[in-house]
């Protein structure tokens, strides 16, 4: 078999779909995107696939290793990122040409489903409550939510009162009754991380994600000695040289990599395997499309150590999508009191409406998250 075009749609809300077609008519689907750079990784997959074209689909492990380091230049989010949407189309494909889904491919079952948890919120944590008794109404019992709004690099005390305040109210309303991750999304400094987390403990949140950027990550071991609260972070490492260092560090309860980011389902399968031999969770981030998510429930199919999962049903980022809206096969992706069950489809099990793409391409928003600034007019981590 032989590659013979790789295709490239942007799409609302904020995606990229991209397409394999080889020589013996199977088709492999990605989903390369890091959110506000679509153009750049569009470019960056076409750069790529002069590598590609021609070359035997099944040898995913080469072409990886090509893509990666055939071009001196390695790393980061935009080309972990086009190489993670070629990488999941690949495993699409050599899962069609062998007629079994891809989890069957990464040495079968681990686990008979797979949890999700449901965004709430939004970029300013609003209205939590009533968006958490909706979610709880359809099965959810986990969540997560932004835990701060924009903090100054030393913030007041009432802005961490602000902060808690809003997740004593859930504890309140639900006692445990529910869980959720507190998303710091790097809108916090180490310094205010510090305060922050010590006034959070008795609230026992199930994690915090990104205490601190992960620029910082010489902090998540020194945060993580001052709290029980489990430490994670991943979205923003784009390989398993990244989470090495973090890893041997220390500090980190759960690795969250993003399937679409970091390298897609070769690189990331290496991930999970490292974090748990230390006893490390996995989570993976998935504020994303269908490809993405499905990609990472293979991994988490397979990943011993997967505990839940990111899903955007609902997500307040997919202004003008839903995860579901350009995949035929909807009721695959089921929710039954918030999990998911193995596919049964080869490949990757989407099923993707490509006249629906190719008609929503033509109106695709260059997406960009909000460039927020503080009240002294400094940029603020969004
Ligand atoms: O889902 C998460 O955990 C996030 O922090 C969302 C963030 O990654 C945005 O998608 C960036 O645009
Ligand atoms: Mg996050």
């Amino acid at each position: 078999m032989k590659i013979t075009r790789i295709s490239t749609w942007r799409v609302p809300p904020r995606w990229m779909f991209l397409k394999i077609e080889t020589d013996e008519g199977i088709v492999g689907w990605g989903e390369p995107v890091l959110e506000g750079k679509a153009r750049t990784v569009e470019a960056a997959v076409h750069e790529l696939s002069e590598y590609l074209i021609g070359q035997d689909p099944a040898r995913i492990n080469d072409l990886w290793q090509v893509m990666y380091r055939a071009g001196f230049y390695r790393g980061g989010g935009i080309l972990m990122s086009a190489i993670a949407g070629i990488d999941q189309a690949l495993w699409d494909i050599k899962g069609k040409a062998l007629g079994v889904p891809v989890y069957q491919l990464l040495g079968g079952l681990v686990r008979d489903k797979v949890k999700t948890y449901s965004w709430v919120g939004g970029d300013r944590p609003a209205d939590i409550i009533r968006d958490i008794k909706e979610r709880v109404a359809v099965g959810f019992d986990t969540f997560k939510m932004n835990g701060c709004e924009e903090l100054a690099v030393i913030d007041s005390s009432r802005a961490i009162d602000a902060a808690v305040n809003k997740v004593a109210e859930i504890r309140e309303a639900f006692g445990n009754s529910i869980e959720f991750g507190l998303d710091f999304h790097g809108r916090v400094t180490a310094p205010m991380a510090k305060v922050l987390i010590k006034e959070l403990e008795p609230y026992r949140p199930l994690f915090i994600e990104e205490p601190v950027l992960a620029e910082q990550a010489e902090y998540y071991p020194r945060l993580a000695a001052q709290t029980h609260i489990p430490i994670a972070a991943g979205e923003r490492m784009f390989s398993r040289f990244e989470f090495k260092n973090v890893l041997a560090a220390g500090g980190l309860a759960i690795l969250q990599p993003d399937l679409s980011h970091a390298g897609g389902i070769t690189e990331c399968m290496k991930i999970a395997a490292m974090a748990e031999s230390y006893d490390v969770a996995l989570a993976p981030h998935c504020p994303l499309g269908p490809i993405a998510l499905a990609s990472c429930l293979h991994v988490d199919f397979v990943s011993w150590n997967a505990f839940i999962q990111e899903q955007s049903m609902g997500i307040h980022y997919n202004k003008g999508g839903e995860v579901l809206d350009y995949v035929l096969n909807k009721e695959d992706f089921a929710l039954e009191s918030g999990h998911i069950k193995p596919f049964t489809r080869p490949g990757l099990g989407v099923e993707l409406d490509e006249a629906l793409i190719i008609e929503r391409s033509k109106n695709a928003p260059d997406w960009r998250n909000p460039l927020w600034r503080h009240v002294d007019g400094s940029v603020a981590e969004w």
